[in-house]
């Protein structure tokens, strides 16, 4: 299947949103990516050089030059969206309004956790309590992986 053939994972910030400062999306992708690394032997570090990064991550809207996805939707349906390994590439759509630690608006922590699952080579799970679930069910306090999203990515990078 698709998985990193390395431990140490870099990122890069192509751009940022309107919605939030940089240093708010700097922490929720952050806080996202850690996540995934208190369960796994996995390191993430942020590079300020786009060709040395493992993963790039964007806001974009409608066609924004991906071969693999569909354009992005406008407002509400498709929320971002991943590539498997190696390429990892994360695209937020930038027509939804983010927002972090808010029951209003789409919590950008959340929404950035579940895309980097499917960096890592995680699929969708039919298990409704996981990050995994296809649909994003809203905000939650405190929010942290299920034991179905543990064992998903423990399966792969042990
Ligand atoms: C076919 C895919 C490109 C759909 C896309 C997705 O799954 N991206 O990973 C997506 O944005 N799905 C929406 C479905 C929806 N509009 O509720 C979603 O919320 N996925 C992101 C998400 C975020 C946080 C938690 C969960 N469970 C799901
Ligand atoms: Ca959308
Ligand atoms: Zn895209
Ligand atoms: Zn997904």
């Amino acid at each position: 299947g698709s998985e990193w053939k390395k431990v140490n994972i870099t990122y890069h910030f192509k751009n940022f949103s309107p919605d939030l400062t940089e240093a708010q999306i700097r922490d929720a992708v952050s806080r996202a990516f850690q996540l995934w690394a208190d369960v796994t032997t996995l390191t993430f570090r942020e590079t300020s050089d786009p060709k040395a990064a493992d993963i790039v991550i964007r806001f974009a809207t409608g066609v924004h030059g991906d071969g693999a996805f569909a354009a992005f939707d406008g407002p509400g349906g498709t929320l971002a969206h991943a590539f498997f390994p190696e390429n990892g590439d994360l695209h937020f759509d930038d027509d939804e309004t983010f927002s972090v630690g808010s029951e209003q608006d789409t919590d950008l922590f959340i929404v950035a956790a579940h895309e980097i699952g499917h960096s890592l080579g995680l699929e969708h799970s039919s298990d409704m309590g996981a990050l995994m679930y296809p649909w994003y069910l809203g905000y939650q306090h405190d929010y942290a992986l299920s034991q179905d999203d543990i064992d998903g990515i423990q399966q792969i990078y042990g």
